[in-house]
This record gives C-alpha cells, sequence and structure tokens, in this order.
C-alpha cells in the first residue's frame, strides 16, 4: 500500500517551548485515522504541520509522494479536504451555501474572482451528496451549527479530494445531529473512499470506518498503529491522566471515567 501521508516531527517549538516531540505518523492509502488526545496534547498543533500552515522545527512532512518545502502546497491542499471551526470561522457569512461549497474547489476562503454558474452547479452538486440541497441559496452565516456541517463537509469533497480531514468535526452539534453528521460521514467515505483523519478528543466521535488512532499526550505519542490495539483503557488513561474505560458496541466507542 502506498503511503497517502509520511510525517516525521522530530521536534516542533514555539515561543521556547517544545509542543510536538518526536512524533511520527504514517498513513497508507486505504486507512483511516483518527488523532485522540486531551486539551494541549498538541493534536492541532500536527493538524497545522500536516495542512502546510506551520512548519516543524526538526523533521519531514510528505503528503500525496510531495515533500513540504519542495512543493505547491497550494496544490496539495487542493488534494486535501478539511472540515475544521478555525476553517468556518473565516468564511464570509454573506456566501450562500453552494458557494461556500464550490470554494473548496480552489482551497481557497471565498473567491479571488465571483463565482461562476459553473461553480454554483458544483456547490450544489456537492450539498445533494449531503442530502443538503435546500440549503442552496441561503447565506452561510445565517446557518445553525449542523447546517454549517453539513456545507463544511460538501466543500471538502467538492474535489474529490485524497486525504480528508474532520477536526473536531461534531463540535457545537446536538447528539441527534452529531449522529446524523456521522452517519453521512460514514455513507461519503464508504462511497468515494477518500482516505480519512479525524482528529478529535471524545471516544464517541469516531466514525465505525476508522482502521488506526494515535494517541497523543503533551506532545507526545502513547500509542500509535491499529485502532484495537492503540486505542485501550490503558492508553486513553495514560493520555488523560485518569482511569478510562473503553467500551465499544456496534463498531463506535464509549468512555467511562473513574475519578
Ligand atoms: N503558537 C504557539 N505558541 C505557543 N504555544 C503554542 C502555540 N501553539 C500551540 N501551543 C501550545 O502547544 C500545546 C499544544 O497545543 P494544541 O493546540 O496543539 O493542542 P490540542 O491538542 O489541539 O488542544 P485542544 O484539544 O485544547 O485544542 C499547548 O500547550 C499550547 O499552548
Amino acid at each position: 500500500m502506498s503511503a497517502i501521508l509520511e510525517m516525521d516531527v522530530a521536534r516542533w517549538e514555539r515561543e521556547g517551548r517544545v509542543v510536538l516531540d518526536d512524533v511520527r505518523l504514517t498513513i497508507a492509502r486505504g486507512e483511516h485515522w483518527v488523532i485522540l488526545g486531551p486539551n494541549g496534547a498538541g493534536k492541532s498543533s500536527l493538524l497545522a504541520i500536516l495542512t502546510a500552515y506551520a512548519w516543524p522545527t526538526e523533521g519531514v512532512v510528505r503528503v500525496l509522494g510531495e515533500t513540504y518545502g519542495r512543493c505547491d502546497t497550494t496544490a496539495m491542499k487542493r488534494r486535501m479536504g478539511v472540515v475544521s471551526a478555525t476553517l468556518g470561522a473565516w468564511l464570509r457569512p454573506e456566501d450562500v451555501a453552494e458557494e461556500v461549497a464550490a470554494s473548496g474547489l480552489y482551497a481557497m476562503i471565498g473567491p479571488w474572482r465571483a463565482y461562476d454558474d459553473e461553480d454554483r452547479r458544483r456547490g450544489r452538486e456537492a450539498l445533494a451528496r449531503l442530502r443538503a440541497e435546500s440549503l442552496a441559496g441561503r447565506p452561510y452565516g445565517r446557518l445553525s451549527q449542523g447546517e454549517r456541517q453539513r456545507v463544511l463537509i460538501a466543500r471538502a469533497l467538492v474535489g474529490a479530494p485524497d486525504l480528508l480531514v474532520l477536526d473536531e468535526p461534531c463540535v457545537s452539534l446536538d447528539p441527534v445531529a452529531r449522529e446524523r453528521f456521522l452517519d453521512d460521514v460514514e455513507r461519503l467515505v464508504g462511497e468515494s473512499g477518500p482516505t480519512t483523519l479525524v482528529v478529535t478528543h471524545h471516544v464517541e466521535e469516531i466514525p465505525r470506518f476508522v482502521t488506526h488512532a494515535l494517541v497523543l499526550r503533551e506532545g507526545r505519542a502513547v500509542a500509535s498503529g491499529p485502532i484495537d490495539r492503540a486505542l485501550t483503557s490503558e492508553t486513553l488513561s495514560a493520555a488523560f491522566g485518569a482511569r478510562c474505560t473503553l467500551h465499544r458496541e456496534s463498531g463506535r466507542y464509549g468512555l467511562a471515567i473513574t475519578r
């Protein structure tokens, strides 16, 4: 299997602090990963490096066969679909849902030119795959959180990416909206099959198709590898610094914490 992603972050320092220390991640085509860890573990920092918004102080990042620092990262970003609250906050609230969805074709936040009819058609098509065509014509800024998440995933998938990155995708979703969102993600990943990387604090948000896990604590890997080995009560207890009991039922996870 060829590697979609190879990250070897020997060290990433910010303001004199080591934020990531010897974190390695190799994702082969066909694998789907979750990065899990408590607040401050380094998940967002790792994602910033992966999406070429930050550079490791020491290390190498290769995505889709290209080495960062020696390739056009804008072209790379077009091959990645990203869903994140940070990105959501940068979107222009006046753009209608199909325009926001279409902006994923260009890996841009908002247009550098006016959207044309073809962009809007592609955007509507992407919304339809999410069963969200009724959102077309509505300004993004007036949608509910659940509706926005669906527009964001349409945006992430519109360009048929090789890598789909879901950064805390269920944040601010109510329990029913979360389940609906995860159903959509499972169906779409099943249909079009991009390699997927989910970043979360919550085991309940891990979609059934995830095959591997990287568990982080304080910028270091606690465990990494096939999910049955890397995601256990022991590794989660070590990561969260509390006694955790992991449950699995019908492919989904739950966590009980004893204090
Ligand atoms: N630019 C920066 N300058 C200084 N410290 C930083 C910077 N970025 C991150 N850090 C620190 O690095 C650590 C890891 O932060 P990061 O945001 O990557 O963690 P996280 O796992 O995403 O946390 P959360 O789940 O709370 O979002 C934190 O202690 C944070 O304060």
